[in-house]
């Protein structure tokens, strides 16, 4: 009999770090472990590398695994020293401080459409770029001190290996940056000269299935990439289907042969994990916005997921813009939650949880839209992250896309995907682990006489519309 064979994956991702352990030949989760990150969109990145520490603390967790990958939070600014020390705490992706910067940048290129151009995503406060550019106009000291910018995943990766190689990224992660042109794979310095005032030095960006190194147990370590690049990956993603996340971040993305180049800004063209590319919209606010509502109505987020289920589809007419973190996509940072349409009869705490759900699904159908119109047919909506696991979300989802709706078990897509490129990186070919797709969910408000996606998309429309003319 022979024994079967092991890899790991990483997602450093907002809030944990989750690790799995994976069978190689068929994908099963076989270990897991997690810890918490610290609260904040302003990070140690040391903290990482202690919850990872803490998360992989049972030895037994990795015994007899032969390689592991990182996938991690996208965009955040991880500065390094000349001595490889942290400069300062890392700014998160979904850190707004940097909001105005991205707007200079955008004019110092020349508009949206340059930057469309050079790297497929037009900038806001999250893109690495632009918080170089805040680094360098509000802290010119710990500015002076940067030898080399990198990203989460990467700091992780160069850590698990003890720093025995330099640090590394890859295609998939580098392109969230703002300086990395995933057409011609090359760093475009002109950007991070046009951002920080001068050259830096960036991460190598190793191949997709490139051992980079090993840890001091002799583990063999694949690139990573970012979390939405590995959860692809662990998704296995159909064609004509777009991948939901709900974690911190709402997420729609769906893998592509070619790069959008989106000058209106709603969809970065990012690449994948796999040498293809990853349109993708994000949102900065995803599971939190039902936690806070669940909190502010007093019930568990159990209790929440009923109520949700008891109302219509609609809510009566309740509408509730999600943006109690500002907002990315569309790119209102000053913004903050809209509640409209209340009446004596539909201000119920079922109303308030099903707008809630409805408002956060509302604006990733909103860049499904964008998706649909600049990359492809979208016929199906698969939904990941931690918030796919409520089954209010789950049920409601169909209803709001318009169209089905595929979900899976608990599953921590980032770090299975992860696990599934140090297979690749381990054998030379991209391990065919099956889709992890377990339910279906159909659209329902029509049969039920209610309120569709296309009507309840033109009420959130119009209230966007008007935030926007506001903000
Ligand atoms: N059943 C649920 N309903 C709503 N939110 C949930 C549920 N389960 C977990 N969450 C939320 O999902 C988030 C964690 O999701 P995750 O994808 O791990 O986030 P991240 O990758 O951003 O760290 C937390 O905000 C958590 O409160
Ligand atoms: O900024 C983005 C994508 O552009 C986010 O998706 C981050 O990558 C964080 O993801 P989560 O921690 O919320 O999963």
């Amino acid at each position: 009999m022979t024994s079967r064979r092991l890899v790991a994956g990483v997602d450093t991702s907002t809030q944990s770090v989750k690790v799995v352990v994976c069978d190689l030949e068929s994908g099963a989760v076989v270990r897991s472990g997690r810890a918490d990150h610290p609260v904040g969109t302003e990070v140690s990145a040391a903290a990482w590398l202690t919850a990872y520490r803490e998360a992989t603390a049972d030895p037994a967790l990795l015994a007899g695994v032969e390689a592991i990958s990182v996938g991690g939070q996208q965009h955040g600014m991880v500065t390094l020293d000349a001595e490889g020390e942290l400069v300062r705490d890392a700014l998160l992706w979904n850190d707004n401080r940097s909001a105005a910067d991205a707007l200079e940048l955008i004019d110092d290129l020349g508009g949206p459409d340059r930057w469309a151009d050079a790297v497929g995503s037009v900038p806001v406060a999250s893109f690495t770029v632009a918080k170089l550019r805040w680094l360098a106009r509000h802290e010119p000291e710990n500015a002076a001190r940067v030898d080399r910018v990198i990203l989460p995943h990467d700091y992780l990766t160069w850590e698990i290996g003890s720093r025995s190689f330099d640090p590394v990224t890859d295609r998939g992660d580098a392109s969230g940056t703002g300086y990395f042109d995933a057409a011609s794979n090359t760093y475009r310095d002109d950007l991070v000269v046009l951002a920080f005032d001068r050259t830096v030095a960036l991460p190598r960006v190793a191949p997709p299935a490139e051992i980079v190194g090993h840890t001091s147990e002799g583990i063999a370590i694949g690139p990573g990439t970012g979390d939405n690049a590995a959860s692809a990956l662990g998704m296995v993603v159909p064609d004509r289907t777009a991948l939901i996340s709900l974690g911190t971040s709402g997420v729609a993305c769906l893998p592509s042969p070619v790069q959008t180049h989106d000058a209106s800004g709603v969809i970065a063209g990012f690449a994948d994990a796999t040498g293809q590319f990853l349109p993708l919209v994000c949102t900065l606010n995803g599971a939190r916005n039902l936690v806070a509502m669940s909190k502010a109505l007093k019930v568990p987020l159990a209790e929440f997921s009923e109520l949700a289920m008891s109302a219509p589809p609609g809510s009566e007419g309740l509408v509730f813009l999600p943006y109690l973190e500002g907002e990315r996509t569309p790119p209102l940072p000053d913004a903050t939650g809209e509640l409209r349409g209340m009446t004596l009869t539909n201000l119920t705490a079922a109303n308030l949880a099903r707008a809630t759900i409805e408002g956060v699904l509302w604006s990733l159908a909103y860049g499904v839209q964008s998706l649909r119109e600049q990359a492809s047919p979208v016929e199906q909506i698969m939904l990941t992250g931690g918030a796919a696991q409520s089954a209010a979300v789950r049920s409601i989802a169909a209803d709001v896309f318009g169209v089905p709706v595929l979900t899976t078990d608990p599953y921590e897509s980032v770090a299975v995907g992860a696990a599934r490129q140090a297979g690749w990186a381990l054998t030379g070919a991209l391990p065919e682990w099956s889709s992890p797709v377990s339910g279906r969910y159909e659209v329902q408000a029509r049969a039920r006489g209610a309120v569709t996606a296309e009507e309840l998309d033109a009420r959130y429309r119009t209230v966007l519309a008007e935030v926007q003319g506001r903000c």
